[in-house]
């Protein structure tokens, strides 16, 4: 019997207690009109509060919940151990302050659930996804998270199995046959997952969507219930099956790259807000290699998109297996090279196309345009999170790597933030080099963020996940000054944080005057909301949750108009 309590001690009177027990219950929403006054007990559990405009529904497990999300992966890291129930919502006592101006919701998205029944999932990335909510207003944080509705979720539980294709994970077959229809209809995409488990985004029309790598894996959700609305349909003919999992996503235009596994390149396409069409910017052919390499992110600058060529390509024929290679969907070409190709905006044209040297990158941080005295373009300067040309980190991400860590062996592969210089003079060649000493950031780098007014434009700050070693993953928060070349790091023993995200204070002029939002999984089952100063990088406030909630990947700020 797991068991926790809050009691007493949110200064804002709302108090819970939280007695998980074998007594089930049917997992209604609890007191979201009328506040309660005294304790009510309710299939053992208990809740005290006061009725506010601010208080949410209380979410409770039901006890078939509890076994169908089961606790199979369970006595490991918080981090790495499945979400302990469908949904929680509840507010949260805070420790500090949060400030006033902070009005709105941070989403995050991740891969929270790794078993079905006694199925272990293998990699991190196979994993239902888990969007979780920190809501702030007045001063105060009400938290929750739940599981996508995706189809593949949905069928999960149904089917006590996994019936579509995942990262890694592939539907156990009965018999060749079976194994033959399911190869054509992974033509068709059929078979292919829709658990949009990668990041979430707000659209310019208000619409908010979380996302994966396959295009069907795009749902719209509602940012206050967390409920899943439906897929999101493009409802262009442009096709394809996979797509950037990081669209790049502003109140104007919704940007992404289709790569095309046929004919060797990319659609570079653009969507507007308050439609579901997108329409093509224009085409990248690949340089070289046999499929396109793969684009979870790529960058822009204000007049234009960087397209990574990266030598860690797709592979058609590890798409059609049942059993994972070491790089999964993809294969490690170094004799492809790796090419940066920079296309304009407005007319569709490449005005760039350099190889530079082999990289390896999940996430691009930002780009700019680099100028002359005389206000020429003369390069365009790309910053990603980058693993020195090594793939060996999606191997780190296994879970079964994940889980094994002991405290001692040092083994997350070292990262730095790799700085493209992509020269627009003709020249063929770009370079890479660090943007600053990676050991300011203890060689871990991944999961990033910015000012998103900096977007495309030149910047001097990034957010990220660094290390302190000895680790197997990311254990840090770093704020990167890329001006001074130095790092602030936050480090909680024990503790595994996720992607620092950076929310502007409204009418801010500094680029780092804002907050630093991450969520905290600790090693002893709990976990918390943490709010860091931008500026100052010192702790200004947290939320301890009622149990630790699994990594996440990646979020987004839904603004209280
Ligand atoms: C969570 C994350 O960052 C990445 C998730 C990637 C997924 C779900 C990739 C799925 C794919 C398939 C199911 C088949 C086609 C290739 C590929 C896009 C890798
Ligand atoms: C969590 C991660 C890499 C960490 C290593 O340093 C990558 C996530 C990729 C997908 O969003
Ligand atoms: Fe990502």
């Amino acid at each position: 019997m797991d068991s926790l309590s809050l009691s007493g001690v949110c200064r804002h009177h709302f108090s819970l207690d939280f007695h998980h027990s074998n007594h089930g219950n049917d997992g209604v929403f609890l007191g979201n009109k009328v506040g309660f006054t005294r304790k009510q007990e309710r299939g053992g559990l208990a809740i005290a509060g006061v009725a506010s405009p601010l208080r949410p529904p209380v979410i409770v497990p039901s006890l078939e919940e509890e076994q169908t999300v089961g606790r199979r992966d369970r006595n490991h890291h918080t981090a790495w151990t499945s979400v302990r129930q469908e949904r929680w919502e509840g507010e949260l006592a805070v420790q500090g302050e949060i400030p006033l101006w902070l009005k709105g919701t941070y989403l995050r998205n991740g891969p929270g659930l790794w078993h079905i029944e006694d199925y272990n999932f293998r990699h991190l990335f196979d994993g239902y996804a888990t969007l979780v909510k920190l809501h702030f207003e007045d001063g105060r944080l009400i938290a929750g998270h739940r599981q996508i509705e995706s189809e593949a979720y949905k069928a999960a539980r149904k089917n006590k199995r996994i019936c579509f294709r995942e990262f890694s994970e592939v539907p156990k077959y009965e018999n060749f046959m079976a194994y033959v229809g399911d190869i054509a209809k992974l033509f068709s995409g059929a078979s292919l997952t829709d658990n949009a488990n990668t990041g979430v985004v707000k659209l310019g029309d208000g619409r908010v969507v979380c996302l994966t790598e396959t295009q069907k894996g795009s749902l719209v959700i509602d940012p206050g219930s967390l409920d899943t609305l439906g897929r999101f349909e493009y409802s262009d003919s442009l096709g394809g099956l996979i797509h950037s999992a990081h669209p790049i996503v502003t109140d104007a235009e919704f940007l992404t790259l289709l790569p095309d596994l046929v004919n060797p390149g990319y659609l570079v396409v653009r969507m507007e807000p308050g439609s579901n069409e997108r329409k093509v910017i224009g085409r990248v052919n690949c340089r070289a290699g046999p499929a396109p390499g793969w684009v979870h992110s790529f960058p822009v600058t204000e007049h234009y998109v960087v397209v990574p060529e990266m030598p860690l390509r797709y592979c058609a024929q590890n798409l059609l297996r049942a059993e994972p290679t070491p790089l999964y969907k993809f294969e490690w070409h170094p004799e492809s090279k790796a090419f940066l190709h920079v296309m304009c905006k407005a007319s569709g044209k490449i005005v760039a196309s350099v190889e530079v040297p082999l990289f390896v990158t999940f996430h691009f941080i930002n780009a700019y345009e680099e100028e002359d005295e005389d206000g020429r373009v003369t390069a365009i300067i790309a910053d990603c999170c980058e693993h020195n040309a090594d793939t060996t980190i999606l191997d780190r991400l296994r879970l079964q790597n994940l889980r094994s860590f002991k405290g001692k062996d040092d083994v997350l592969p070292d990262a730095r933030v790799g700085r493209f210089t992509i020269p627009l003079d003709g020249s063929p060649y770009g370079k890479l080099e660090a943007a600053l000493e990676p050991n300011e950031h203890g060689r871990g780098m991944d999961m990033c963020s910015i000012n998103p007014a900096n977007l495309g434009k030149k910047y001097r700050y990034a957010y990220a996940c660094g290390a302190k070693r000895p680790c197997h993953f990311p254990n840090t928060l770093t704020k990167l000054d890329l001006e001074k070349k130095v790092a602030k790091n936050w480090h909680d023993e024990g503790a595994v944080p996720s992607e620092p995200f950076f929310v502007a204070r409204p009418g801010a002029t500094e680029e780092d005057d804002g907050v630093v939002i991450s969520l905290i999984s600790e090693k002893n089952g709990s976990g918390y909301a943490l709010l860091l100063d931008g500026s100052t990088f010192e702790e200004i406030a947290r939320a301890k949750l009622p149990y630790g909630l699994p990594y996440g990947l990646h979020g987004c700020w839904v603004p209280k108009e």
